[in-house]
This record gives structure tokens, C-alpha cells and sequence, in this order.
């Protein structure tokens, strides 16, 4: 007979010495249930083997209530006393094949995993599922030493679980705010695998209303399925898509350069008259630059980076960029990125140089491990970084060679590793979300000639990505919180690709003034279009094919 299938989504790991005072353990534990909690595992750390059988048998018999199967930490015997369905063991507990032996065919064996190593041993043990940790600190289990996997360590292991049939969740210091975070950010580079749940203590026991605590995981955690759900039915049937960046469900044969022409025409108007706050963290090369480009197309610019600043104007802003061109400011980096998050801001990452120097690749990784970016852009040197390809070798700032052999399918691979929209500029520019590319033909020599054109490109990129939500939220008020698990609400890939398009269709104009003799002269020209720029211009010139 096959094991049962159990809902892994809201998994409640229970932790008595963690109660807010006063509220009763079975109380807890029952609001919980009714919140959305879809398995429970009894975990004591400080009672005798009588107590801890009495809890696991009055917590199975409120749990088999809501039909909700309950399993053991560590511990055979009580599992065997109690009828449970099944245990979940650590590494140092007793070894799989002999807890196998010993409690039989039908029982869950659910195993703790830290490393790709472990992950393979789980594999071959055939454990039913696997909690991968610590993701983040925690303060519910002692953890020092030991590396937090954050959502890309996580995705790591989930890469190696393909098609074995071996679930997974992910334990320590899962909170609502960063859940989204992690669901997106641990889709396997390699597979796209994604987490079948989450195991949460603190956030639902520590919680004066659980009920509401779990409930809010749940939405989250549903939300992400159903849109992951969506995901692969575009990949299989070809047709109607919405990728976890895309709410606007469309179809195939409506999205043509027309279409998309209109939707930057509409974005370029809401820019101009919402006006929306854009913060950037960039680099001190660019900041005048970048701020009068964010002027020129109706938004406005704040470079604002000290941490407290960042994270008290992050409900105010319409998008973030973080551009890491002379990287002074990390924390304030961290906090602007996670902020961003978690009040659903776009977010756009320039990852300058990524690839240049080790402090740069682990910097990148460390923040990348703070936040989930919406959208990436970078040169080919930085994409191929990012990418961890060795076919564009990374020279400063500036992409060495002539770029990819098929640049197409290095922004398709790496949109779908990070779950993020990905912009590869250079002669002509490519943009996907993971199922479609985008190649837009517009620009002008002289970009290459001024400094910071990349960065002003990524400035426009998150001032039209803010358009994109704005312009979302004002057509479909009601259902703001349609999608929870999603990390920002509108089309990313529109906002992106109406920040190229804008910006390399003003350099064109601007270099074919004839004020203008140079890089010096180019400069100014390029604001003054940015600022004149119509939708009629984009729509005479815009060079765009859309590919499958
Ligand atoms: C779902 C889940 N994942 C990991 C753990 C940690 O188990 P273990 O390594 O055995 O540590 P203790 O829980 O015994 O402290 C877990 N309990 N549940
Ligand atoms: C029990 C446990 N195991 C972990 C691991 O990494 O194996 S982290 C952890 C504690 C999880 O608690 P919270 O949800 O409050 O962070």
C-alpha cells in the first residue's frame, strides 16, 4: 500500500516554551489548525516519555479533528505508542534505514537536510520528505555554526530532488514577511523545483492569534502554488501565460509589438502624471545622471541609503533600485532590498561589475540572499556572471567580446534560476521572464561613449516598473490583494521593456541632433528627449521582435 500524501504547505513544528504568556498550548494549537495548518509534528525537547506521549496523544486527537496528520520529533517509541503518521528525524537521530526497520512501510520519514551531501544520502534512504535548513538566524533552536542556506542555498538542494519523488520544506526563521521571499528565490536554478511547504515554529506558537498567523502563511504559500500551478500549464500548453511576475493573464496572439507599444504609450502617461518616488542606492559615478533621467520621464528621484532612511520611505516609493557600482552601502542595500519585499515594491538590481572581483560575486550573493529582485539587468560581463557562464569574460565594467552565441536563451535560463525578470543590454537588448524573449534594436553608439549609460538605463527600468504597478493597481482596485504570494502586482516584463525602449529610442533622437558633435554635448541632448520623448515617437521607432 503507498504511503500517504501529506499537504506539506503549512507545516506547525510545536514548541510549548514559546506560548506567549498565558495562552494555552491545545488552545494554540487548535486556532491554528483552524487557520490553515495542514500537518503537525510534536516536537519536546524537555519532557520525560510520559509527558510527551500525553501531548502527542491529545495533540493527535484535536489534529484528527480537522484531518490534519500529526508526526513525531526524534522519538520511535512515542510514535509507536501514539499511532501517529508517521516521524521526522535529524542527522545525529536514529539512522533512516533502521527507523524504517523499525516502525514499518506506511509510516512518513521526514529527514533534516543542511547540505547537497546530506540531500543525496536522503535520496538514497528514501526519506519522504526532507526539511532543508537553517534557512534564516532563528531564535526558536540553537544554530550557531551552522550557515544559513537562505532561499539560494535552498533552491541548491531542491535542483536534486527532481523526479525522485522525495518532498520538501523549508525550516528556521520563516516569517510572513520574508515568505514570499523564499518561495520565489528557492526555485532550483537547474529544474525549477519549488518548496512543497513550509515548517514554522515561532510564527504560529508565539503568535497571540495563531489562527490568523497560520491563516496569512496559508494564503501565501496557496497563492504561490496556484501561480506555479499556472506556470507549467503555459510551459506545457503553449498558450495562455502568467508567469509569478505576470498577473495580467494574456494570450499568445494578443501579445504583439502593437500591443506592447500601446502598453508602454499608457505607462510613459502614468509616469507623467503620478509622478511616483524612485529610490536608488547607486553608485557615486552616476547619481546627478540618474536622478535628472528619473526627472526627465515625470518620476522623481531620492538617493536615499542610510538604513533607518531606506526603511521608513520604503512604503512611499514606487521602486527601488539598488546598483552596486562602488558598493558603500550595504546595509542600507539590505535593508532597501528586504524592505522592498516585503512592501511589495519593484525592485531592480544592476549588479555592476559582478563578475570583475570576488568581493563583488559575494556580494551579490550575500544580498541576493537578503531579497528577491524583480527585475536583474546587467552587460554581458554581468549576466554571464550572474549566469555563471564562461563565455563572456567580465572586464570592470564593460562587457569584453561581442557577447552571447545566443544571448536569447542565456536571459530565458537565468530568468527562470532567479525567478526574476532579466535584462541583457548591449548593441541590441534582451529581455524575459523565463518564457518569453524580448530583442528591442533601438540605441545609439554614443551610449557606449558616456558613462553610466547601463545605470541610467537601470534607473528607467525601475521608474517604468513602478508605472506598471501603479497602472495595475488603478485598473484593478478590488482585487489588490488578489495574489499574495506575488512579490510585486503589475507586468515586469512590460516595465522593463518600456524602460529600454524609452531609453535607447531617446538616444537615437539624440544623437542624430545636429548640437550634437559628442559624448559632452550627447549627454545633455539625451535628458532633453528623455523629457520631450512622445508615445508617437516610440511607436515610429520602436525595433521590437517578440520570441517564443
Ligand atoms: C520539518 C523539520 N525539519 C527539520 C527539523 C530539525 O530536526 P532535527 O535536525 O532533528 O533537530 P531537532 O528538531 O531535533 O532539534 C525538524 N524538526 N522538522
Ligand atoms: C526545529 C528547527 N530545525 C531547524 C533546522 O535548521 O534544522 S531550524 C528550527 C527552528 C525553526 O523555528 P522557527 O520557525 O521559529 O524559526
Amino acid at each position: 500500500m503507498p504511503r500517504i500524501q501529506l499537504d506539506y504547505s503549512i507545516y506547525l513544528v510545536t514548541g510549548r516554551e514559546l506560548l506567549p504568556p498565558g495562552k494555552d498550548y491545545y488552545e494554540s494549537l487548535e486556532e491554528s489548525l483552524q487557520g490553515g495548518v495542514t500537518l503537525v509534528q510534536v516536537r519536546e525537547k524537555n519532557a520525560d516519555t510520559g509527558e510527551f506521549i500525553e501531548v502527542a496523544r491529545r495533540t493527535k486527537q484535536i489534529c484528527d479533528k480537522y484531518n490534519v496528520p500529526v508526526l513525531i520529533n526524534d522519538r520511535i517509541d512515542v510514535h509507536l505508542a501514539v499511532g501517529t503518521a508517521g516521524i521526522h528525524i535529524g542527522q545525529t537521530d536514529c539512522p533512516l534505514p533502521l527507523a524504517r526497520q523499525l516502525i514499518g512501510p506506511d509510516a512518513i520519514i521526514g529527514l533534516s537536510v543542511r547540505n547537497l551531501n546530506e540531500c543525496k544520502r536522503a535520496i538514497e534512504q528514501k526519506a519522504d520528505y526532507i526539511g532543508i535548513g537553517t534557512v534564516w538566524r532563528t531564535e526558536s533552536k540553537d544554530t550557531k555554526g551552522r550557515k544559513c542556506l537562505g532561499p539560494d542555498g535552498t533552491g541548491e538542494i531542491l535542483d536534486l530532488l527532481h523526479d525522485t519523488g522525495v518532498q520538501a520544506v523549508a525550516i528556521g526563521g520563516i516569517h510572513l514577511p520574508n515568505l514570499p521571499q523564499l518561495l520565489h528565490g528557492s526555485i532550483s536554478p537547474k529544474y525549477s523545483n519549488s518548496l512543497d511547504g513550509i515548517a514554522i515554529i515561532s510564527d504560529i506558537v508565539s503568535s497571540k492569534n495563531p489562527r490568523e498567523s497560520a491563516s496569512n502563511l496559508r494564503e501565501i504559500v496557496d497563492s504561490f502554488k496556484r501561480a506555479r500551478k499556472s506556470l507549467n500549464q503555459y510551459q506545457v500548453k503553449g498558450g495562455v501565460f502568467d508567469s509569478p511576475f505576470v498577473i495580467e493573464h494574456r494570450n499568445k496572439n494578443e501579445f504583439t509589438n502593437d500591443y506592447l507599444i500601446k502598453r508602454v504609450e499608457d505607462l510613459m502617461n502614468v509616469l507623467k502624471d503620478e509622478t511616483p518616488l524612485i529610490n536608488q542606492l547607486t553608485n557615486k559615478v552616476v547619481m546627478n545622471d540618474s536622478a535628472n533621467v528619473t526627472l526627465a520621464v515625470g518620476a522623481s528621484p531620492i538617493m536615499s541609503t542610510n538604513p533607518r532612511d531606506v526603511y521608513d520611505l520604503s512604503p512611499a516609493i514606487g521602486a527601488c533600485l539598488i546598483n552596486f557600482g562602488t558598493i558603500d552601502d550595504k546595509e542600507g542595500m539590505q535593508v532597501a532590498g528586504r524592505q522592498a519585499n516585503v512592501n511589495k515594491k519593484p525592485l531592480i538590481f544592476d549588479p555592476v561589475a559582478v563578475g570583475a572581483t570576488s568581493f563583488r560575486r559575494e556580494t551579490a550573493q550575500e544580498l541576493l540572499a537578503h531579497w528577491q529582485p524583480t527585475v536583474i539587468k546587467g552587460n554581458a560581463a554581468e549576466i554571464g556572471a550572474m549566469a555563471e557562464s564562461s563565455e563572456v569574460a567580465s572586464r570592470g565594467v564593460d562587457a569584453a567580446g561581442s557577447g552571447f552565441k545566443d544571448p536569447g536563451s542565456i536571459v530565458k535560463q537565468l530568468a527562470k534560476k532567479r525567478a526574476a525578470i532579466i535584462v541583457l543590454t548591449g548593441p541590441e537588448d534582451y529581455i524575459s521572464d523565463g518564457n518569453l524573449v524580448i530583442k528591442l534594436s533601438n540605441g545609439s553608439h554614443y551610449l557606449e561613449k558616456i558613462t553610466g549609460s547601463g545605470c541610467q538605463a537601470g534607473t528607467l527600468i525601475a521608474c517604468f516598473s513602478a508605472a506598471s504597478k501603479i497602472d495595475y493597481l488603478n485598473k484593478n482596485n478590488e482585487e489588490l490583494f488578489e495574489n499574495k504570494s506575488q512579490l510585486v502586482q503589475g507586468d515586469m516584463l512590460l516595465g522593463a521593456i518600456a524602460g529600454i525602449l524609452v531609453y535607447t529610442v531617446a538616444s537615437e533622437i539624440a544623437a542624430e541632433r545636429s548640437d550634437v558633435k559628442g559624448p559632452g554635448t550627447f549627454r545633455s541632448a539625451l535628458i532633453d528627449e528623455l523629457y520631450n520623448l512622445t508615445p508617437e515617437t516610440i511607436s515610429q521607432r520602436a525595433k521590437i521582435e517578440i520570441r517564443y
